[in-house]
């Protein structure tokens, strides 16, 4: 099957009125913190990046791209642009990237990165004819790098300032490269930011040029509320041109980019339809496996009205279901599996809760989540009104104010619920 590149409309401006994207919001979390970046995960209203109404699974978002494809035959490209990085959740990312390729053989596949943890990935992203990937490099030099990156965090090590920097950087441009040496068409996206790098962005397109960048895509920075850098004007239409002008003695420019959200949908510079954003929201409702029937919700209760006991403690838990109406009703209570025996205690209770997509706890150990993750069952851990917690997840809601705040990370996120932390 050979892949039609030039139908890409970020990469062809004759093909963007006649060819559409898709961005699948599955890579919630990040491995370093731009001053200009805040990542939204229930934004309906902003139109810019970083921004999503709803997070997916890999599988959720092969159920939601079966339907953009029915409503938007324009889609020709399947990108993964956060709201995160890809590669700080490689995992979603190499999944979803996988089940696209299976599904849609003739699919173009795109990839948005910082760049930081591309590199391990790049064989297999070669071998499932990724052929677009793109490369945010603000600056080359590490002092100016230090001003734009709050921290970087690299296998579980936390960097800052022009150490942070000078790692970003090695990777980036080392991934560049290999990027290149693999096949991939490489897009490089430079952040103009003004009084920080704009007068930097000419180096970086020489460097980039260097190791074999195919495109360069000088963004002008959009002023982004509690960023370090929201006092910091956007630059003006002349120098976002001056600098396209000059750094095009290096490039090919694109001028055409939207700044698009993570969940953008359909013809660049259009906004999402109300249809497309419903599609998204009814698939965030469903299990993390749409293919599996599950129609309940658990919850670890004291009193029955509260998400307030931690699952190890829990000789209960109420099972929650929805009446023809949609409204939750309790529908049963079911016995815990007795305490100790380890992982086999997890493995029963995966078991008694075999019909629930969710259970709602006010606090769950490591050994836990992760087995009853991998048996479907989303643990999230919530405090507030069982109500609201239970027809929130029923309905795709966003559950950020029934959060617990150590379940708000440095990274940035508010968990999608799963609890198991940014590593
Ligand atoms: C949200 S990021 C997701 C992909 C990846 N994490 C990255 O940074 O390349 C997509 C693009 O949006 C850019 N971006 C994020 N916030 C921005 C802002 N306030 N102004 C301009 N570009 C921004 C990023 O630099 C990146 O090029
Ligand atoms: S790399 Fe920067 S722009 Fe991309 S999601 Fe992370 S913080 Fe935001
Ligand atoms: S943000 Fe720019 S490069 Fe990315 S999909 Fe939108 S137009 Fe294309």
């Amino acid at each position: 099957m050979t892949l039609k590149l030039e139908n890409h409309p970020c990469f062809n401006d004759s093909a963007r009125h006649t060819f559409g994207r898709i961005h699948l919001p599955i890579a919630p979390k990040c491995n370093i913190q731009c001053n200009y970046c805040n990542r939204k995960f229930d934004c309906m209203n902003e139109n810019r990046p970083g921004v999503t109404s709803k997070i997916l699974s890999p599988l959720q978002a092969m159920h939601y791209l079966e339907q953009a494809i029915a409503l938007t035959p324009s889609i020709a490209v399947v990108g993964i642009a956060g709201p995160g990085d890809p590669f700080a959740n490689p995992d979603e990312t190499m999944e979803t990237l996988r089940l696209v390729r299976a599904k849609y053989p003739e699919m173009l596949l795109c990839v948005a990165t910082n760049g930081l943890d591309v590199l391990p990935y790049i064989n297999e992203l070669a071998e499932l004819k990724v052929s677009h990937v793109t490369i945010t490099i603000n600056a080359i030099d590490p002092e100016i790098g230090s001003e734009i990156y709050a921290w970087v965090r690299y296998n579980k090590k936390m960097y800052r300032d022009v150490e942070a920097a000078e790692l970003l950087i090695n990777k980036q441009l080392e991934a560049l490269k290999k990027l290149k040496e693999a096949g991939v068409t490489a897009k490089v996206n430079s952040i103009i930011i003004p009084g920080i790098n704009d007068t930097h962005v000419i180096e970086v397109a020489r460097k980039v040029a260097g190791l074999g960048a195919d495109i360069l895509n000088c963004m002008p920075y959009y002023s982004t509320t509690e960023t370090v850098f929201e006092n910091i004007d956007e630059p003006s239409p002349e120098v976002v041109s001056e600098i396209q002008n000059a750094t095009a003695e290096f490039l090919p420019q694109m001028k055409h980019c939207a700044r698009c959200r993570a969940d953008a949908v359909g013809i660049i510079g259009e906004i999402n339809s109300d249809e497309m954003i419903q599609k998204l929201a009814e698939a965030a409702s469903m299990p993390k496996n749409p293919g599996e029937h599950r129609p309940f919700i658990a919850v670890s209760s004291l009193e029955g009205v509260l998400v307030n006991q931690h699952l190890g403690e829990a000789d209960r838990f109420l099972i929650y279901g929805q009446d023809k109406n949609g409204c939750s009703v309790l529908l049963d209570s079911r016995a815990a599996p007795p305490s100790g025996g380890g992982q086999e205690r997890w493995k029963a209770l995966a078991d008694l809760l075999k019909d629930c997509r969710a259970l709602l706890v006010n606090g769950a150990g490591d050994s836990p989540t992760k087995v009853l993750n991998a048996n479907g069952i989303e643990v999230m851990v919530l405090e507030g009104m069982i109500e609201d917690a239970v027809s929130g997840v029923f309905n795709g809601l966003s559950l950020k104010h029934l959060m617990k705040s150590s379940q708000i990370h440095a990274c940035g996120t508010s968990c999608t619920g799963t609890g198991g932390g940014c590593g």
